[in-house]
């Protein structure tokens, strides 16, 4: 398979008066291969955002191997930017114009024709409200908007930073149902997210970044079956005399009100036989799966939400996140916006 992007060692540090040293992305590495949708997983603030700048050359990493379709990055993106799609944060549009207008004027000036623009309002089912202003449109068909403005160049690469992020549930399907249809089309999506459910329903792959660092990587089936205790859930008439017989017999058990849970067995019939040939019946005999949330919790140590704890050098940084005025790197954060790398060029 070929690596669609690699990412070796990428380390970035942001240095403020105010906050001294950040280490935001530190020694990091990423690979995506063609035809992946490919999750890249994080607690808030744990350098996702960072690190897909420094690849896309929006922030100048400080160490660290960046390729894009082959090319390093930031010096040869130029070469392969018409290939690749971007939406890094939510995207701004202007109010009164309406989703075609918003998207034939991006496609002129990225020189793309404008048959393109009803393909890619079709491919995010926004054709039939292409004739409404874009100040009319729901938050989730905003950010469909964003990703059709990314499709204009038929990228075969397309990177997302956070698209279900302030989505409601109706807007959240809407999106993995178009992000499943990309990849059903060949693109090779690499989306980031704090949303674990999204990223185990949509995406093949995952690499779980915590504090700065690759804390796991692989097919998602693989990274879950890493964690597999073993663990069944066990209900039976007479919990406590089931305990005992199948703690006799070797395997780890934790009671609880109604049920317990069994570890260290490989195989469901080595519960229920071992309690069936003492007379005692099974009632229900249920595998604990581990899911990427519980993933992710142990090894970021994280809740899914805000308030995580920075990776940081130095004095210590004020609590939650304001980088309204924070960008030492390039003046002020924007705050969101379409990256089209033929418009914005690079950073080097
Ligand atoms: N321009 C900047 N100036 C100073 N610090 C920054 C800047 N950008 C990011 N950071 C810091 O670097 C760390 C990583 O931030 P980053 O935005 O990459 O994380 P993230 O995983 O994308 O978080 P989120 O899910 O909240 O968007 C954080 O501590 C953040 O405050």
């Amino acid at each position: 398979m070929s690596a669609v992007i690699e990412i070796e060692g990428l380390r970035k540090t942001f240095r403020s008066l105010r906050r001294g040293r950040r280490v935001a992305v530190d020694g990091f590495d990423l690979r995506v291969e063609a035809g992946q949708v490919h999750g890249f997983l994080g607690p808030n603030g744990s350098g996702k955002t960072t690190t897909l700048r420094a690849l896309l050359g929006l922030v100048r990493a400080d160490e660290g191997r960046l390729t894009v379709l082959g090319e390093s990055s930031p010096e040869r993106l130029p070469r392969v930017a018409g290939r690749v799609g971007a939406i890094v944060e939510s995207p701004q549009f202007f109010g009164n114009f309406t989703g075609e207008r918003t998207l034939r004027l991006l496609a002129r000036a990225g020189g793309v024709p404008t048959d393109r623009v009803y393909a890619v309002l079709e491919q995010v089912g926004l054709r039939d409200r292409a004739d409404e202003r874009v100040r009319s449109y729901s938050l989730g068909m905003k950010q469909r908007l964003a990703v059709a403005s990314a499709l204009l160049k038929d990228p075969e690469l397309l990177i997302l930073d956070e698209p279900a992020n302030g989505l409601d549930p109706a807007g959240i399907r809407e999106m993995r149902d178009l992000m499943r249809s990309l990849a059903a089309s060949g693109v090779t999506v690499l989306v980031s997210s704090h949303i674990l459910a999204e990223i185990q329903l949509i995406c093949d792959h995952v690499t779980i970044i915590s504090r700065g660092r690759r804390v796991a990587a692989g097919p998602v089936s693989e990274v879950l079956a890493g964690f597999d205790r073993h663990e069944f859930l066990v209900r039976a008439d007479d919990l406590g005399h089931a305990g005992e017989l199948l703690h006799a017999a070797g395997m780890g058990v934790a009671g609880h009100d109604d049920h317990l849970v069994v570890t260290g067995v490989d195989d469901a019939t080595t519960v229920s036989r071992t309690l069936g040939e003492q007379g005692v019946w099974v009632r229900e005999l249920t595998p604990l799966r581990p899911d990427l949330e519980s993933v992710f919790l142990e090894l970021t140590g994280a809740p899914t939400g805000p308030g995580v704890p920075r990776q940081t050098e130095g004095p210590t940084p004020a609590a939650g996140r304001d980088l309204s005025n924070a960008d030492e790197s390039r003046g002020t954060r924007t705050g969101g916006d379409v990256i089209d790398l033929d418009a914005q060029g690079v950073d080097a």
